[in-house]
């Protein structure tokens, strides 16, 4: 929700936008993938073979038929015309352990500077933090004026406060 919400104020709409994950198909692809069975916009996850995310909930969103999805190992071809490219980390919680095995699996996959000039000027770049600088993501690109990770973070705790106002009815 505070990733939507950030969309909203910086790309104007969730509605019919690209949004290009790149990285691990972990739990925050599955959150992507339940909002894209509700509001209809275009989710491309970029992920190496073997880290895709759970097979039953893409097909889940897939078969609300709200949004195109797609799952690919291409991440140069992902990020073409994308209104927002997205990292996380590669090894999440509980999977520190795999953090260096994972480092050379996932080469090929961290959004640099190259990335993304190929996903066009129009494109923002979105992380859920914390992010592992110089891994996933350069330094350059978390910093870039068109990096919106900070507002993201802040929208967060917007979020969850109008999560629970909602939860206690108020
Ligand atoms: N601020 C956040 O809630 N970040 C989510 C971190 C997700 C990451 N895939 C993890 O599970 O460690």
């Amino acid at each position: 929700m505070a990733d939507a919400l950030t969309m909203i104020e910086h790309v104007g709409q969730l509605e019919g936008t690209k949004v290009v994950y790149v990285g691990d198909g972990n739990n925050i692809v599955h959150s992507w993938l339940l909002l894209a069975a509700v509001i209809p916009f275009h989710f491309v996850c970029a992920c190496p073979k073997g880290f895709e995310p759970d097979q039953e909930t893409v097909e889940k969103a897939r078969q609300a038929g709200v949004s195109k999805i797609e799952i690919t190992n291409d991440p140069k071809e992902a990020v073409r015309d994308a209104d927002v490219v997205y990292a996380d980390v590669w090894a999440s919680m509980g999977q520190k352990e795999e953090a260096s095995h994972r480092r050379q699996v996932f080469q090929g996959f961290q959004v640099d500077e190259q990335l993304m000039k190929l996903a066009g000027k129009k494109a923002y770049f979105m992380h859920c933090l914390p992010a592992e600088r110089g891994v996933e993501v350069t330094d350059g690109v978390i910093e870039a004026p068109n990096s919106i990770v900070f507002p993201q973070a802040e929208n967060r705790m917007h979020a969850q406060n109008a999560i629970m106002l909602h939860v206690l009815g108020l």
